[in-house]
Formats: C-alpha cells, sequence, structure tokens
C-alpha cells in the first residue's frame, strides 16, 4: 500500500493568514484562511496585532488538517511565508510583543530615514544591502519601537529583546523559541549585507540597533525545527522560509535568469530572477535576494514593488463604501466604456518603485461632472496597470530583459477585466497559472525540496501549468494616449508633504 503524504505551507500575508496543503503535483489540497484587523492608529501609520497574526495561523493549521481529515502524520514538512519587512519586538523571556506590527506600508518613519540619510541621501546603504532608505523596510521601525517604547531600548541593550520579520515571529511561536529568519526576509531589513549573507554591524550601529536582537539568518530550503504545537502534533520539520514575494516566484518557476512574475495582492511585487549575480539598479528598482537553496549559492532578484494595488480596492470598499465587496469592482467598472478621463494615483504610502517618492500623496486627476463611480473603479483599476507599466520599463532599462510574457498572481488576477487592460497597457500577454496560490506553493516547494519530496527544480518547472492567456488588443496610439494622462496625474502627487505643508 502507498501512502500519500504532503507538504503544508503557512502563508502569513497583509491581510489574511493561509495554511494551505500541497500534493506531490503542487496541486492544492486544501485551504484555511482568516483575515485579521488592519489597525491604522494615525494617517500613514499601519500596524497589525501579532498575537492576533499568531492565532489565527495555528488556528487555520488545525482548521485546515481538519477539513482535510489529514493528521501531521500525513504532513511531511511545512514551508513558511510570509508578509515581508514587517516588523515584530518581542519579549525573550514572555513571548510577549512589546508593540503591535508595524507593517511594511507604514510611512511613521520618513523624517527618521531623512536623518539616517544625513548628507549621503536615501542611498546611504544601497551598496551593501541592495535597497534605498525607505520607510518601507524593518531596519527604521525596529529604530523607532526602539526610540518610542518606554524602556525598550534599555531591554534591548540587556539582550532581553527579540526581533523578527513575521517569519520569525511565527517560527518563534510554532516551535516555542527558535529565533531564525531566512537571507530573503533578511534581506528586507536594510540591515543585511547581500555579499556576505550576514548582518552588517556597521549598518546595525548607524541605524541604532542591537545586533543581539536579530535572528540567525538561514538559507530558505533547509529543516531549522519542528513544530511543537500542543494539540496538532510533534514532530514535522519546519523545512522552507520564503519571503512571500520571493515564493511566489519560485511558486511561478521563475527559476532560470530572466525570468518574471507580478504579484496582484494588497501590492503589487514584480520580480526578474538574475542569477547567482546581483544587478544594481540605476532605475528605481530594488536588489533582493530571490532565494537560497540550502547549501547551494543565493540566487539573486531585481524587484519592482508598488505600495497600493489590491488595498486601493479594499480602500473603495472599506473608506468609501461604493463596493460591498472586492468581487464588485468589477461589474463596476465596467458599467462603463473607459475611465472618463479620470486617474487615480493610490500614493498612500508615497509612491514606491520605481520613483520612491516619500512626499507623494494620491490624487484623482481629470475629474468632471461626467466622472462616475464606475469610473472611479476603472481609474482604480487601471492604476494597478500603469503602474506595474512603470516598473517593467525600469526593469527593461536595468537588466535589458524584454518580457515576451507576464506571469501573474495573486488576489486581483481573477479580475479579468484587469488582465484584459494589463495585456492590453503593456502590449505582451499575460498568463495566470493553473495554481495561482504561487506564494504558499512557493513554500511548500522550497521545504520539500529541503526533505527529498521533490527532488530537485526541474520537479517544480515541471508542476508549472498555464491555466489563461490575454492577448493585447489595444492600438498603439491608444495605449500611449492613456499612459500618457496617467504620467500627468502622477505627478500632481508630488510635493504633497512638503516641509512648510501641514500634510502627512
Ligand atoms: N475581484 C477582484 N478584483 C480586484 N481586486 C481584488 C479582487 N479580489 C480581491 N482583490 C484584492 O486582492 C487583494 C488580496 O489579494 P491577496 O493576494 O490575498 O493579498 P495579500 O497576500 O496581500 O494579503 C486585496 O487587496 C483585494 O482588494
Ligand atoms: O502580503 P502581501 O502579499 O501583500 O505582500 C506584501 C509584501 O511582502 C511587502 O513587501
Amino acid at each position: 500500500m502507498t501512502v500519500t503524504q504532503y507538504i503544508a505551507a503557512i502563508d502569513q500575508g497583509t491581510t489574511s493568514s493561509r495554511c494551505m496543503i500541497f500534493d506531490h503535483d503542487g496541486r492544492v489540497v486544501g485551504v484555511a484562511q482568516k483575515e485579521h484587523e488592519q489597525i491604522f492608529p494615525e494617517p500613514g501609520w499601519v500596524e497589525h496585532d501579532p498575537e492576533e497574526i499568531w492565532s489565527n495561523t495555528r488556528e487555520m493549521v488545525g482548521s485546515v488538517l481538519a477539513k482535510t481529515d489529514l493528521t501531521a502524520k500525513d504532513i511531511v514538512a511545512v514551508g513558511i511565508t510570509n508578509q515581508r519587512e514587517t516588523a515584530v519586538v518581542w519579549d525573550r523571556g514572555t513571548g510577549k510583543p512589546v508593540y503591535n506590527a508595524i507593517v511594511w506600508q507604514d510611512t511613521r518613519t520618513d523624517s527618521l530615514c531623512d536623518e539616517l540619510a544625513g548628507d549621503e541621501g536615501r542611498g546611504r546603504f544601497r551598496e551593501t544591502t541592495g535597497l534605498p532608505l525607505s520607510t518601507y523596510f524593518s531596519g527604521p521601525k525596529v529604530r523607532w519601537i526602539l526610540d518610542n517604547v518606554d524602556g525598550a531600548r534599555e531591554r534591548a541593550e540587556a539582550g532581553e529583546l527579540a526581533f523578527g520579520t513575521i517569519d520569525s515571529w511565527i517560527i518563534w511561536n510554532l516551535t516555542g523559541g527558535l529565533h531564525v529568519t531566512d537571507v530573503t526576509n533578511a534581506s528586507r531589513t536594510l540591515l543585511m549585507d547581500l555579499e556576505t549573507l550576514d548582518w552588517d554591524h556597521d549598518i546595525c550601529e548607524a541605524m541604532g540597533i542591537p545586533v543581539s536582537m536579530l535572528p540567525e539568518i538561514r538559507s530558505s530550503s533547509e529543516v531549522y525545527g519542528d513544530l511543537a504545537l500542543p494539540g496538532i502534533s510533534a514532530g514535522i520539520p519546519i523545512a522552507g522560509i520564503l519571503g512571500d514575494q520571493q515564493a511566489a516566484t519560485f511558486g511561478q518557476a521563475c527559476l532560470s535568469e530572466g525570468e518574471a512574475k507580478n504579484t496582484y495582492g494588497t501590492g503589487n511585487f514584480l520580480l526578474l530572477n538574475t542569477g547567482t549575480e546581483k544587478v544594481h539598479s540605476e532605475h528605481g528598482l530594488l536588489t533582493t535576494v530571490c532565494y537560497k537553496l540550502g547549501d547551494k549559492p543565493a540566487v539573486y532578484a531585481l524587484e519592482g514593488s508598488v505600495a497600493v494595488t489590491g488595498s486601493l480596492v479594499q480602500w473603495l470598499r472599506d473608506n468609501l463604501g461604493i463596493i460591498q465587496s472586492a468581487k464588485d469592482i468589477e461589474p463596476l467598472a465596467q458599467s462603463v466604456d473607459d475611465n472618463g478621463g479620470a486617474y487615480f494615483v493610490p500614493a498612500f504610502s508615497g509612491l514606491f518603485a520605481p520613483r520612491w517618492r516619500p512626499d507623494a500623496r494620491g490624487v484623482i486627476a481629470g475629474l468632471t461632472r461626467y466622472v462616475n463611480k464606475g469610473h472611479l473603479a476603472r481609474a482604480a483599476l487601471e492604476a494597478t496597470a500603469y503602474q506595474t507599466r512603470e516598473v517593467i520599463e525600469a526593469m527593461r532599462a536595468d537588466s535589458g530583459v524584454e518580457l515576451t510574457t507576464l506571469k501573474v498572481d495573486g488576489g486581483m488576477v481573477v479580475n479579468e477585466t484587469l488582465m484584459q487592460f494589463q495585456s492590453d497597457i503593456l502590449g505582451v500577454p499575460v498568463t495566470r497559472p493553473v495554481v495561482n496560490e504561487t506564494t504558499a506553493l512557493g513554500a511548500a516547494y522550497a521545504a520539500g525540496l529541503a526533505v527529498g519530496f521533490w527532488e530537485s527544480e526541474d520537479d517544480v518547472r515541471n508542476n508549472w501549468a498555464a491555466d489563461k492567456t490575454w492577448e493585447p488588443q489595444m492600438d498603439e496610439a491608444e495605449r500611449d494616449r492613456l499612459y500618457a494622462g496617467w504620467n500627468k496625474a502622477v505627478e500632481r502627487t508630488y510635493g504633497w508633504t512638503d516641509e512648510d505643508s501641514a500634510s502627512t
């Protein structure tokens, strides 16, 4: 009798926590998912409750096993993937966070980033870390906690506090105290040297962060420790960790130099595999670790991170109430033929790649009395596609890679109107895979490769299959006209948070 075995993946994202189970063909066997609260204490601030995230995660692990009627003995390994950059600081003794998780979208550290930049500017740590000084990354968030939570700095210096991105926080709790991260998550902190793949002590000192708070950096695919969850079972190895965008790159089988994917979730993240060589961007992209499988050399990526895409749909739902649920945006956008001349630039956290303008804030441009909520819905979807085009143009300029097709995934790619417009505005086909849950799948692959469930990256390539492709239908003049309108609108967002402005 052959026993069927599976891999589980925990995907702790910006809006929800999932646990998924995959079979050997990389097909989804089960999923459990729960949203968590988005906390906005002040304009520009975004927080999560780390304890809520942990309890949802634990609940989803139990829930997916119950739903699929599987037990721990059916699961050969667990992979972890997570929203990146989001920073948690907790007490090593009690395991309690000293403050809420400061989320990647949070802009409270903007003036701190200016201070840290000093005369050298926001590129001060770019050569070593591949990243500009930005509110996006974890280092300034940790510094803010140490500066603003009573007694935190003293406790950190005494070795009592631990910092981690969400992977570390989850693994600490899953294992009862293992303090590790992987190279991909560490590469988003502004504290890791991309060459040595270790913490850069000079940068930690400049940032005011004691090295003793930091987790051990490990590869993305190896056995780190075993699950120790009362009521579920001991003994399942945790064998993969990848930041969620790197995981999606892996799950999309972009495992050769020159292959890229774009994930459409809360934000958009386009990663191009650049092989074992780091490419330093001249056009506003990030250099980051793509993955590192055990003892093999690290593979790097160029990344274009766009802060607000799916979260604009959520904002239309939660803050304006013009839709009841995210899926309602599609029929609303289809109720009109075009954007009616309106452009929506969702610079809610400033603008990330490729422009990196912390001084920008959102605008809706081109309004007339003609514009209705259908046009706004359309403009909101179009914003995602224009921002993607900006990133792809930067990528072409940096790497010379001409994408012949764009592999897409994430929560927004069920939206066919958006996918067609994306293909139209790029002038290249857009392809969605059969398994759209590429993030969880990538983490499952990392774990499964570590324990021999899959033998090599070829298994990952062979499992990938296309579901649907959208071909460009727009003529070039229309494409250029719309993109020119977008560029004009983006310029209107600049300089909103100038020093003499009272705006945040
Ligand atoms: N039909 C849809 N059309 C447009 N956007 C959608 C649709 N369904 C979900 N979304 C958006 O997709 C995002 C969720 O995608 P997901 O990949 O689960 O996000 P994350 O991993 O960032 O939590 C949400 O921001 C939501 O607004
Ligand atoms: O959780 P997601 O899918 O919104 O991804 C968030 C990114 O990791 C932020 O860098």
